[in-house]
């Protein structure tokens, strides 16, 4: 029965100092590192070990992959590497952080920048310090401005459909390890959660989600590994 993984990176560096991150490149904290690392004990003490793997080509989402594979002995299989999986891109509420935003703008206005479906965050302005349109990673890329749930789902739902789903339609156990914003979007595509509840999901750092496959290719409901 094919089986999906699904990590989010451990906490980031911004995760910690309660930064707006999207596309930023921040690296894992100490315990980010641990939460990876417990990521992949899980995963070995359940045997639950992943075939094939796809990432976003952001460092921390890399770093928890290589991480958690490492320590369920797996670091051999291949491994994708694709910007659709990146987080949602936070355009010009990069950098900021949360709290002071709160305060400037009020609670309301930063959860529906945060949360809501499709309202997305104030473009980023062009030449700023977190513009990352010439980033060799981004070569050929155009890179977004800003990005809303339902944009962020516009690039990850045809990326899962031309190259995830096949690998587990081809039976391979597969693990994605990406984002919040990202594994929100694939989470409300195949548990199929409506455009409303779907502002009410938190998928936490480090704990790994699993959907197994029938026949049919059709998802299970959605579980975390450690209940399983
Ligand atoms: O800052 C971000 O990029 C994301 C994920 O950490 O934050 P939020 O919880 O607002 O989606």
């Amino acid at each position: 029965m094919p089986k999906l993984i699904l990590v989010r990176h451990g906490q980031s560096q911004w995760n910690l100092e309660n930064r707006f991150t999207g596309w930023w490149d921040v690296n894992l904290t100490e315990k980010g590192i641990e939460e990876a690392k417990a990521a992949g004990v899980l995963m070995k003490d359940k045997g639950v070990l992943p075939t094939r793997a796809f990432t976003s080509v952001q460092t921390r989402a890399i770093r928890t992959l290589h991480l958690a594979l490492g320590e369920c002995d797996r670091l051999w299989i291949p491994e994708t590497k694709d910007w659709r999986l990146n987080e949602r891109h936070y355009g010009g509420l990069t950098g900021l952080d949360k709290q002071e935003t709160r305060e400037k703008h009020g609670d309301e206005q930063v959860h529906i920048w945060r949360r809501s479906f499709d309202v997305p965050p104030p473009e980023l302005e062009p030449g700023s310090t977190y513009d990352l349109s010439n980033d060799p990673r981004y070569f050929g890329i155009e890179v977004p401005r800003t990005e809303s749930l339902k944009l962020t789902i516009e690039r990850v739902l045809p990326y899962w459909l031309s190259d995830i789903h096949p690998a587990l339609s081809a039976g391979e156990t597969v693990i994605i390890s990406a984002h919040g914003n990202s594994l929100r979007a694939l989470v409300k595509h195949l548990s199929n959660i409506s455009d409303e509840d779907i502002t009410e999901l938190e998928i936490p750092t480090g704990q790994p989600i699993i959907y197994d496959f029938d026949d049919a290719m059709q998802p299970s409901a959605r579980y975390y590994l450690k209940d399983a």
